[in-house]
């Protein structure tokens, strides 16, 4: 059957290096692909945090209603991004192997503001905000939005002493200043690293082509991250970070909820058996909620909402 996978993206640098890849990746097994780049609402709305835009979704979707009107085939999207509840008759078609997971600061050159009382960092995610006033009470925290190019240049252009990306993205596109400090004590977001491409589900052609590009390996630790986020979060944004490494067969996993302004956490930090993984995402989730998170979850939809 001939037949050319419609593969839609955001227009980014990132997203379309991202799509680049699933497309060479699916023509090199035989595939024709062709490439739909297209603006998201949370490419175009840049003057407000994200979690103030009331949506979930805001990156992917512009990307689903294309899918559901029949416009793409397939969508490439940052897992980190996409709601933890898809669309109905939309699935997960496949999973691509895991880049790197960890955060990075990007600075000026200087790091001793880390060791300082004062200092500034940029950052528009609640996790990374809460993670970093955790760790760095005395610090303050700049709101910053945009795509990792504009978000780079904003930093050279404001007095900032550094801004957070994940290191995955600025590695693809080979932005990754040498001026920049890995944080690998910052818990990442739920499947952060992991890139996604999501179908119809009686697309049946396109969904078998596609699950020839899944990695297994990194398909059960992201279900279990996001597992843990659906179970905490309840359809609201809050810093919440999940890990799960895999590692001969058994999965360790350290996943944690901030109160926003950084003071309070509940956090789990366990190993299991990858025969035990199934539901671990969910009963780590009400473990969490249990042991102190539901305060914390309950006070950040009062504060957000
Ligand atoms: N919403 C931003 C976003 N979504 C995915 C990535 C990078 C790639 C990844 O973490 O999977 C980024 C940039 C960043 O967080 O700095």
């Amino acid at each position: 059957m001939s037949h050319i996978i419609r593969i839609g993206t955001r227009d980014s640098e990132l997203a379309l290096w991202q799509a680049n890849t699933v497309k060479t990746r699916l023509e090199n097994l035989g595939y024709q692909t062709v490439l739909l780049p297209v603006k998201s609402t949370g490419d175009l709305i840049l003057d407000k945090p994200l979690y103030e835009l009331g949506i979930t979704g805001v990156f992917t979707k512009t990307l689903d209603v294309a899918m559901v009107k029949g416009e793409i085939d397939i969508a490439v999207h940052s897992m980190k991004d996409v709601p933890t509840q898809l669309p109905k008759g939309m699935v997960q078609g496949a999973v691509l192997e895991r880049a790197n997971v960890e955060d990075i600061l990007v600075h000026k050159g200087k790091t001793s503001f880390m060791t300082a009382g004062k200092a500034t960092i940029a950052t528009g995610s609640l996790r990374r905000k809460a993670q970093w006033l955790h760790k760095y009470p005395s610090h303050t925290v700049a709101g910053l939005r945009g795509n990792v190019n504009s978000r780079l240049q904003k930093l050279q252009d404001n007095d900032w002493d550094g801004a957070i990306f994940a290191k995955a993205g600025l590695e693809r596109i080979a932005l990754k200043p040498d001026n920049h400090t890995v944080l690998d004590w910052m818990i990442p977001a739920p499947a952060q690293g992991a890139i996604t491409i999501s179908v119809m589900e009686d697309n049946t052609f396109v969904k078998e082509a596609v699950a020839r590009l899944n990695h297994t390996e990194t398909e059960i630790c992201t279900r279990i991250e996001r597992d843990f986020l659906r179970t905490l979060e309840g359809g609201c944004s809050a810093p919440i970070g999940a890990l799960a490494i895999f590692e001969n067969e058994k999965i360790h996993f350290t996943a944690a909820v901030f109160s926003l302004d950084g003071t309070q956490k509940a956090e789990v930090n366990t190993s299991f058996s990858v025969n035990d993984a199934l539901d671990k995402g969910i009963i780590l989730g009400k473990q969490v909620l249990n042991e102190g998170g539901t305060v914390i979850m309950e006070e950040i939809r009062k504060t957000l909402n």
